[in-house]
Parts: structure tokens; sequence; C-alpha cells
């Protein structure tokens, strides 16, 4: 919690602001935050200064385990979160690559699980790397990575935490993940859950102890709209104590995410928090 607070504080000392021609506001934003959390302890990085809907991050990221590219997915496992980029943006509805009603098109999770390659055929990288982890091989590439330059064309939004860097160093499992862009009242809420979330998973299913997850973010930033909700409300909160995330043991490997895993299998254990605020969110 403390780490989200300085990098809301920071922003609003010393952000600079930025036209984003995409959603046509302006964006009050820094360069480089680096965050750190300890799964080891089980030191689930929840928001406390307003309530968080950690089931729907959880989702979010089961979706991506399964390559789902459509926004109705995303619902039926409790993420609204796809709607309006799948339904709303005028860029992407005259896309002559939508193929109808919630597609959300090559994004994120088929990148992972169905990279396409030049010469036919796709690439599963997540298998890769829980068949590597399994056998307690780390190339020093178990690389996921969502960004493919070749296909944003054919998508509705650029993956926004693109990349996840797995290493092992002995039994230990480690994440690095990076993000270009953040949008820090309502995505980081999501992302922080969902990296630590990722980490404690493909642990759990490749037989390996959960250390630190290190989250890179490029551009955080509070959009024009946010702003005072985020410094008149949120921030003048004060914090609870952390909560921690109780995973069912059962969950013992990629089959089992991929098939009957739903968020019923998670469960968040002390978590106390204020009020939940909504914040405007830029299509
Ligand atoms: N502008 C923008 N910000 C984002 O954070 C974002 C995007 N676009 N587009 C793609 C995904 C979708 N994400 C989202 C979308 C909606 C919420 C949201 O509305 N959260 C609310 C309520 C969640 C709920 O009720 O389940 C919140 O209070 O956190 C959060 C993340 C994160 N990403
Ligand atoms: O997981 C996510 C997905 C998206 N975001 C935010 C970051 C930006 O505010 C927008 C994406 O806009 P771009 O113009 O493509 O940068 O969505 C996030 O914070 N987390």
């Amino acid at each position: 919690m403390k780490q989200y607070l300085e990098l809301c504080n920071r922003i609003i000392d010393e952000g600079c602001w930025i036209e984003n021609e995409r959603t046509g506001k302006r964006c009050l934003t820094v360069i480089n935050a680096d965050l750190v959390y300890n799964v080891e302890k089980n030191e689930f990085p929840l928001i406390t200064t307003r309530k968080s809907f950690w089931k729907a991050a959880i989702a979010e990221m089961l979706g991506y385990i399964r390559g789902f590219d459509n926004a109705a997915d995303f619902r039926k496992l409790g993420a609204k979160t796809w709607d309006a980029n799948a339904n709303e943006n005028q860029a992407w509805l005259n896309n002559p690559h939508r193929k109808g009603k919630d597609d959300m098109g090559r994004v994120y999770g088929v990148q992972g699980r169905a990279w396409s390659k030049p010469d036919g055929g796709t690439i599963d990288q997540l298998k890769k790397i829980v068949d590597n982890l399994k056998k307690g091989v780390d190339d020093r590439g178990e690389i996921l990575s969502f960004y493919n330059p070749g296909e944003f064309h054919m998508g509705c939004l650029r993956p926004c935490m693109h990349t996840h860097n797995f290493s092992l160093l002995g039994d230990t499992l480690y994440l690095n993940s990076f993000q270009r862009s953040c949008d820090v009242p309502l995505g980081l809420n999501f992302n922080q859950v969902q990296v630590f979330t990722l980490l404690a998973l493909i642990a759990q299913i490749t037989g390996k102890k959960p250390g630190q997850a290190y989250h890179k973010i490029v551009n955080a930033h509070i959009y024009e709209d946010q702003l005072e909700l985020m410094r008149d409300v949120q921030l003048q909160r004060e914090p609870f104590g952390p909560a921690s995330l109780s995973i069912n043991p059962d969950i013992k490997s990629l089959e089992d995410l991929e098939t009957w895993v739903t968020m019923d299998d998670f469960e968040v254990l002390n978590y106390q928090h204020h009020d939940a605020i909504k914040y405007p969110f830029s299509v």
C-alpha cells in the first residue's frame, strides 16, 4: 500500500500534464515506477483506501491465461472490464478485423497462447514456460509476451502489461512484469493483484515456492477527470493493514486453470477497506 500511495503522491507533486490523443484527455504523468510484491510472505497488494474489486482483477488474469479474445467470456468469469474497449471505441468498431459484438481481437492471452508463426501454426508461450518450470528448467527466456506489433491492427487495444518474465533460483520462482502504460486510479489497482496472483498461481502449478514479484511501470498517469477524487478523497484516507490471498490447493496444473477454476477458488483474508470510489474510465 505504501508504494502505491508514494506513486500517487509523486504523480501529483511532480507529474507533467500530457495530452493523450487516443482518449482526447490530458494525463498527469510520471515516467518509471518499480513496485515489489512479497508473494513468499503472502502480502497481497490490495488497495485499502478504497474498496478493490479484486475478484474481477483475478478473473481478468485467468481470462488471459485461457487465451480469451471476447469480452463475453471475461464477463462469464466475473470481469466486465473489457466491455468498453470491445464495444465502445469508435476506431475498433470501424476496424474490419472486428468479428462482431464483444470481440477484442488478437490481444493479450491470444498472443500468450496462440502467437501466429509466419510459416503457419501457433506458439503456446505459457505452456512452454509451465512445462520447463515443472522440470526445474529456467532457460533464461521464460517469457510470456503479449506485445506483437505485427498484429496491433487486429486488436482493440495494445497490451498495457505486456511481458511477464519468470525466473527460477533453486526451488524459488520469481516474476518480473513490465507495463508500458498505467491508469493509476483504475488499472493499477487491478494490475498489482494480477502480478501477485500470476506468480502465486504459476508457482503452485509448477510445484515451486513463490518469491518476489517485480512490477516495472513506464508511463504512470492519472487522467484529468480522476485527479480531484484521487487528491481530495482517496489520498485523504488512512490505509489499513495488508490482506492475504488464499488459493484453492486443488489447483495443480495449467489444465485446471484452463477448465474448472472459477473465482470461488480464491479468497481474501483480513481485507479492511474504505468505501468504494467510482473513478471515470477513459475508452
Ligand atoms: N483507461 C483505461 N484504464 C484501464 O485501467 C484499462 C483500460 N482503459 N482498458 C483495458 C483495461 C480494462 N481495465 C479496467 C477496466 C475497468 C475497471 C473498473 O471499472 N474498475 C472499477 C469497478 C470494477 C468492478 O466493478 O468490477 C473499480 O472501481 O476498480 C478497471 C480496470 C484495465 N484497463
Ligand atoms: O491492464 C491495464 C490495461 C490498461 N491500462 C490503462 C493504461 C491506459 O490508461 C489505457 C491504455 O491506453 P493506451 O493509449 O493504449 O496506453 O489503459 C492499465 O492501466 N492497465
